[in-house]
């Protein structure tokens, strides 16, 4: 079954294609109501009636077990206080689904949102998962898609990069910064500057946490821990031996507290790493947000901040209810400001770097940054990559190297094992790799895979039409015995070959997938490998870590967060923001909300009733007399 269009599988009612001159051509309401309600008619419209021969025999999916739906409410009522679903997220959110339903759950979309098909069968994964064509479709950032196509009124023959594109235009952005991005050997080249970031972040001595976790100097002295070091020199280093005594024995004990704790929320200082490194990645030079006096309203805080604001506003846009779609709702404008804002940082970086790359073309030959290289190629192309590298670059990395640590300061023993290595002389690091791997499978970013089905498939006997989302539950997976011995104990040992733990055979190649699967997996995989094991192996090089305090709380807003972040839930301190007034805040959605409440009591009651009365109108029956 074909449908035409790099949109293929968004049919209209009538089910014509609707390309990209198609979609362009109709009214707001419909683009928005068609970006994902869409792909619900071409599910029921073409697919199923297109089903080959063998597909009449399987099941609708409409008959996959879920939790109860209502007509055109589909189960938003179930999220709702009081409902089964109400507040479960990430892992619980698809454990009690597994307990109650079981390997296959068909979850209604919400106000004109798509029904996902949740697997909890890594066999079931591969199967979507290895199948899928060479532009594989992944849902999600539904309104991002519509802020960079519709509301900015972009040229529709022009791509609007990895994260919003589908069908052929993703095709070739990826093939185009596939070669910059992903070469292993083009990523090394950035080794030096990375551990430079890392080094800074040590010697800034902003390492620490102010609640739970605690970092402990080693107590050694500069000049023995560099000694002992195999890390390629950096300038930054040099600079730090040069100030050994300064930067050791007076920053870092000055500004710990008598338990050694420092006075910083540590998930800022980690976004702070996060966005250092990613920029001089993307960018080709230091954004400077490591300095001591950064002001709050600078580029780099509010890039941060804005960065947050566009997890969380898009988890309320694109996987809860909403109603954006239909009505202008304030989330909604708030996430356009948002969403714009994000733009208008990254140009702001975007043309201190060109500015620096002119330079740098008169007096020097440093590593060029990923936007340099792909300026060589396409002036669009490189400057969208570079604003989404600044995006996708920075929550995901902070937040895997909290989860690191926290990891490893509860796990002293494994902690002591990857100094052990770090210490060495051996420059190869299977230990390093192992944990931060290990800590992906227990307390990944991202807690399962999203695709929007290209083919037909035959999963459990449903069949499953082209153009449905199906999501794949890998942290679930990776969570259960049936995959993993001690499921849930931080092992790194499991990833080391020829180790007594390491990974056994029962465990299904899909029962972990932290960065995605194929040809549309993360692009900043490698980056990312190399950021986090660059800054953790300096960490545990000069650190032992330390946890206090009840277990790391983890919240899931579109990627899933370390901690509390320190940002207060509610606020879009984002600078250029209005703060929403408490009247403002969701006001047509909640009260939208409470009628669908009050007809899902309603429904209740009526249901009640009459099982009500079918039940005692049978016990009533009178029984029949007896033939004597
Ligand atoms: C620990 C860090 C990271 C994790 C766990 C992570 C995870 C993921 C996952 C699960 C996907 C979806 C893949 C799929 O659908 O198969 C993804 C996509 C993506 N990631 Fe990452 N990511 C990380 C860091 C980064 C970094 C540093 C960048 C910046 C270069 C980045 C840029 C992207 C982009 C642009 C996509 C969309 C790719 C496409 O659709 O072609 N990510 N990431």
């Amino acid at each position: 079954m074909e449908s035409g269009g790099v949109n293929e599988g968004r049919l209209s009612s009538d089910g014509e294609g609707v390309g990209h001159q198609n979609f362009h051509s109709l009214g707001e309401r419909q683009q928005r109501t068609l970006l994902l309600h869409g792909y619900i008619l071409s599910i029921t419209s073409n697919a199923v009636s297109n089903a080959t021969n063998d597909a009449a025999s399987l099941k609708s999916w409409k008959r996959i077990p879920g939790p109860r739906t209502l007509p055109i409410l589909g189960c938003a009522l179930q999220f709702l206080p009081g409902g089964p679903l109400h507040k479960l997220t990430g892992y619980n959110f698809s454990e009690y689904l597994f307990n109650n339903y079981g390997s296959i759950v068909r979850v209604e979309g919400l106000f004109g949102t798509p029904p996902f098909i949740l697997l909890f069968d890594p066999e079931d994964m591969a199967q979507v998962l290895r199948s899928e064509n060479w532009t594989p479709e992944r849902p999600g950032f539904d309104s991002l898609e519509y802020f960079r196509k519709k509301y900015r009124n972009s040229d529709p023959e022009k791509s609007t990069g990895l994260l919003t594109e589908h069908g052929d235009k993703w095709k070739s952005f990826r093939s185009a910064v596939n070669p910059v991005m992903l070469q292993p050997k083009i990523i090394k080249l950035y080794n030096t500057s990375l551990d430079e970031v890392a080094m800074d972040m040590i010697e800034s001595s902003r390492v620490g946490c102010v609640r739970p976790l605690s970092l402990f100097y080693s107590d050694e002295s500069a000049d023995e821990v560099e000694k002992r070091s195999l890390v390629p020199r950096s300038r930054s280093h040099a600079r730090l031996r040069r100030n050994a005594t300064m930067s050791h024995a007076f920053s870092m004990r000055s500004l710990r507290n008598n338990q050694n704790m420092i006075s910083e929320p540590f998930d800022v200082e980690m976004n702070k790493w996060a966005l250092e490194s990613i920029g001089v990645v993307a960018l080709g030079g230091r954004i400077g947000c490591l300095r001591t006096d950064l002001p709050p309203d600078s580029p780099a805080r509010r890039l941060i901040q804005c960065v947050h604001d566009i997890f969380r506003i898009a988890d309320e846009l694109d996987f809860k209810p909403s109603l954006w779609r239909f009505i202008t709702t304030s989330n909604f404008k708030r996430a356009m400001k948002v969403y714009q804002e994000q733009i208008d940082l990254s140009k702001h970086f975007i043309q201190q770097a060109r500015k620096q790359i002119d330079e740098k073309k008169i007096t020097g030959t440093e590593e060029k940054g990923v936007l340099e290289k792909l300026l060589e190629v396409d002036e669009t192309t490189a400057v969208i990559m570079a604003t989404d590298t600044l995006f996708a670059g920075v929550d995901t990395a902070a937040n895997t190297i909290i989860a690191t640590l926290y990891l490893l300061a509860i796990n002293p023993d494994k902690q002591a094992k990857l100094r052990e290595e770090i210490l060495s002389k051996d420059e190869r690091r299977p230990y390093l790799k192992a944990c931060i791997k290990e800590s992906m499978r227990l307390l990944p970013i991202v807690s399962g895979n999203l695709r929007r089905a290209t083919k037909d498939y035959n999963i459990k006997g449903y069949l499953i039409p082209k153009g449905l989302n199906v999501v794949m539950n890998h942290e679930f997976i990776s969570k259960q015995e049936s995959q993993y011995d001690r499921p849930k104990e931080y092992i790194p040992e499991r990833w080391i070959h020829k180790s007594e733990e390491s990974v056994n055979s029962r465990a299904h190649p899909m029962a972990t997938s932290p960065f995605g699967f194929g040809t549309r997996s993360c692009i900043g995989r490698r980056i990312a490998e190399l950021e986090m094991e660059t800054f953790l192996a300096r960490i545990i090089e000069h650190f032992h870590v330390e946890w206090f305090g009840p277990p790391l709380k983890q919240e899931t807003r579109s990627i899933t967060y370390m901690g509390s972040p320190h940002l207060p839930r509610s606020s879009y301190i984002s600078f250029g923001l209005d703060k929403p007034s408490k009247n403002d805040i969701e006001a047509t959605e909640r009260s939208c909300l409470l009628i669908l409440f009050a007809i899902d009591r309603l429904h209740l009651l009526i249901v009640g009733r009459l099982r009500h009365v079918f039940v005692s109108s049978s016990t009533n029956i009178p029984t029949p007399a007896k033939d004597v």
